[in-house]
């Protein structure tokens, strides 16, 4: 069942915008642009050195899935609507393909997404997360458990392992020498944390039903599946952008099929 969407200001300015464009053009106009802001953001924040280019990398990794899983419900009650929110990553996927392959330069996009500020590095870990958003949009959009907990895994998850792991993380994994157990074990935590705010926050808006007595002991286990593919050292084949919410996406189908009971 999904809920009412909510109303756009009645403000004079934002009803005449509201009849020039529909409501789906707008949420999809208005998440382009926080998308491209926030590439923005980090890209100043990376020039002038306030923040460093591996945590800047990161954090977009983490805030770019969070803030688009936030922004779904700006979308309307429509079926159509999550092609309208596919548009936004659709739009990345095309902005890391073509600047990526160096049709056009674009250094803001580099230095704030990239580890070592090569156009090349945009067309691996960036536009597979684009692509996984991508496909979560199509396959299983707001009203399904397994697409809101395989985005938390790939943005929170993996994005606090590298960030937390990175700073804090000398005591290496026995079987995984680049990956530390205080890394593996923020990718648990703010995986399953994640997970669980925003499975909490579509049961709010009424887009899915959460049976928490059940759900926490499935998300434990999920998160915990999640956890142990990114530590394994299968970087060098398979992306964890790609391993992560793949593995999410199949423990998630097999506890909580397409419901968040
Ligand atoms: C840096 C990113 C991935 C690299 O991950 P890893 O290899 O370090 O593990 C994320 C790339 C993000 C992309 C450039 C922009 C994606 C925007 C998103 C589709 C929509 C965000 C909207 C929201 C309102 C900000
Ligand atoms: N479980 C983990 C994951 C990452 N990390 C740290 O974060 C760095 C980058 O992790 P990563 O190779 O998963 O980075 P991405 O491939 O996600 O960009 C690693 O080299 C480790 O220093 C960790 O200590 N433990």
């Amino acid at each position: 069942m999904a809920a009412a969407r909510p109303a756009l200001p009645s403000s004079p300015t934002s009803l005449l915008l509201a009849r020039s464009i529909s409501a789906p053009d707008l949420a999809t106009l208005l998440v382009t642009a926080g998308a491209y802001s926030l590439v923005r953001a980090f890209d100043a924040l990376t020039e002038r050195r306030l923040v460093q280019q591996s945590l800047s990398r990161k954090v977009v990794h983490v805030l770019s899935g969070v803030f688009f899983m936030a922004s779904w419900p700006l979308f309307s009650n429509s079926t159509g609507a999550r092609f309208f929110a596919a548009v936004v990553p659709f739009l990345n996927c095309a902005r890391l393909l073509t600047y990526g392959l160096g049709f056009y330069s674009d250094e803001a996009l580099v230095k704030s997404v990239t580890r070592e500020g090569k156009r090349e590095e945009l067309l691996r870990g960036p536009l597979y997360y684009v692509i996984v958003l991508l496909i979560i949009v199509l396959v299983f959009w707001r009203d399904s458990p397994i697409g809101i907990i395989s985005l938390s895994m790939m943005s929170g998850g993996d994005g606090f392992a590298d960030i937390v792991g990175r700073r804090f993380g000398s005591l290496k994994l026995p079987f995984n020498d680049k990956k530390s157990w205080v890394g593996s074990a923020a990718m648990f935590i703010s995986g399953f944390l994640l997970s669980a705010l925003m499975l909490s926050y579509f049961s709010w808006l009424g887009y899915i039903q959460v049976s928490w007595d059940q759900a926490i002991g499935k998300l434990v286990l999920v998160a915990l599946a999640a956890t142990a593919v990114e530590c394994i050292p299968v970087t060098d084949v398979v992306d964890d952008n790609i391993s992560v919410p793949l593995a999410t996406m199949l423990v998630a189908f097999l506890l909580f099929g397409n419901t968040a009971h």
